[in-house]
């Protein structure tokens, strides 16, 4: 039982914290070690089972990440940009797996988790189920075999707590895409159009993004030309779905070479 891969869940009391905790404390292959919250939280020193409204569970919430991560061998991290740039310092530092499922990271926040995976073992992915990364393969391959006669559109649907757009699994379709037509995404992706916006530029890959209620996370991707309509779907009902792919990320990571890998390492769909 103690051998098991001891796993810490940040931002507990969060959508995806509460589902994490629920999973890994269900799970037969790893053991919950630890949660966090930030200081100051409601939630600080209670048992996370009662805080979460259920039995107690005997793992109490924490507001000091050192502490806690230096004893596991996994982190699961659903939260925020800053605070997984700073969870994975102290991952680097305790050599252990950060899971990152946090979007809207900027270019600076990138570099420096970056840097953390000379000594951390990361595995990051603005999705991590299993649907939306065979859709980001199906898509690329779809670009392809298609020429820009085909205006590609990536449409996502979110609920209306989310706060950055487009979703990262949106920009993660629309590099699929890029990539599978050969071009950058930087230089071709449209991501809000307003006003007097002209024609649509010939090789754009469009996004736009819809919030509202309680929409878990839907993405299309189209191909649309004259006289006809390719689109590749996804629905995520079930928050679970993105729980079990990072405990399984985390499962995959252990005794992994420390550095940056995503969720198409840990479910064998990369390409060579
Ligand atoms: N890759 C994937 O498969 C998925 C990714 N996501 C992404 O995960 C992230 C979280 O989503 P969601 O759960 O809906 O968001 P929530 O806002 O519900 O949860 C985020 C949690 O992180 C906490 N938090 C923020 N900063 C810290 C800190 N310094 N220390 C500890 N806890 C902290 C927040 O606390 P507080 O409320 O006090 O700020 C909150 O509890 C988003 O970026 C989202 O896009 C979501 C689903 C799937
Ligand atoms: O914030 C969310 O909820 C989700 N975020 C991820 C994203 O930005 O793509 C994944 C999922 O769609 C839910």
């Amino acid at each position: 039982m103690t051998d098991l891969p001891g796993i810490v869940v940040t931002g507990a009391s969060g959508r995806m914290g509460r589902m994490l905790t629920e999973i890994v404390t269900a799970s037969e292959r790893a053991r919950l070690v630890g949660v966090l919250e930030r200081p100051g939280h409601a939630w600080i020193g209670q048992d996370v089972g009662e805080a979460m409204g259920g039995a107690p569970i005997g793992v109490i919430v924490s507001d000091d990440p050192l502490e806690q991560i230096s004893q596991a061998q996994a982190i699961l991290d659903f939260t925020a940009p800053a605070a997984t740039v700073e969870f994975a310092a102290l991952a680097a530092q305790a050599r252990c797996v950060h899971v990152i499922g946090t979007t809207g990271l900027s270019e600076e926040d990138l570099s420096k988790i970056n840097a953390a995976g000379r000594h951390a073992t990361i595995i990051r992915a603005g999705n991590m189920s299993l649907g939306v990364n065979l859709l980001v393969q199906l898509t690329k391959k779809v670009a392809e075999a298609l020429d820009e006669d085909y205006d590609i559109e990536v449409i996502e649907a979110h609920h209306n707590q989310k706060v950055d757009a487009p979703s990262g699994t949106a920009l993660m379709l629309g590099q699929a895409a890029a990539d599978g037509r050969g071009v950058s995404l930087e230089q071709n992706a449209d991501r809000g159009r307003d006003g007097i916006t002209g024609a649509r530029t010939r090789g754009h890959i469009g996004f736009t993004a819809i919030r509202g209620g309680d929409i878990v996370g839907e993405h299309d991707v189209m191909f649309a030309t004259a006289g006809e309509r390719i689109v590749l779907s996804h629905i995520a009902s079930d928050r679970a779905v993105f729980a079990r792919g990072a405990l399984k990320a985390a499962l995959w990571g252990q005794g992994r070479k420390p550095g940056e890998y995503d969720m198409l390492d840990v479910l064998g769909l990369k390409e060579n």
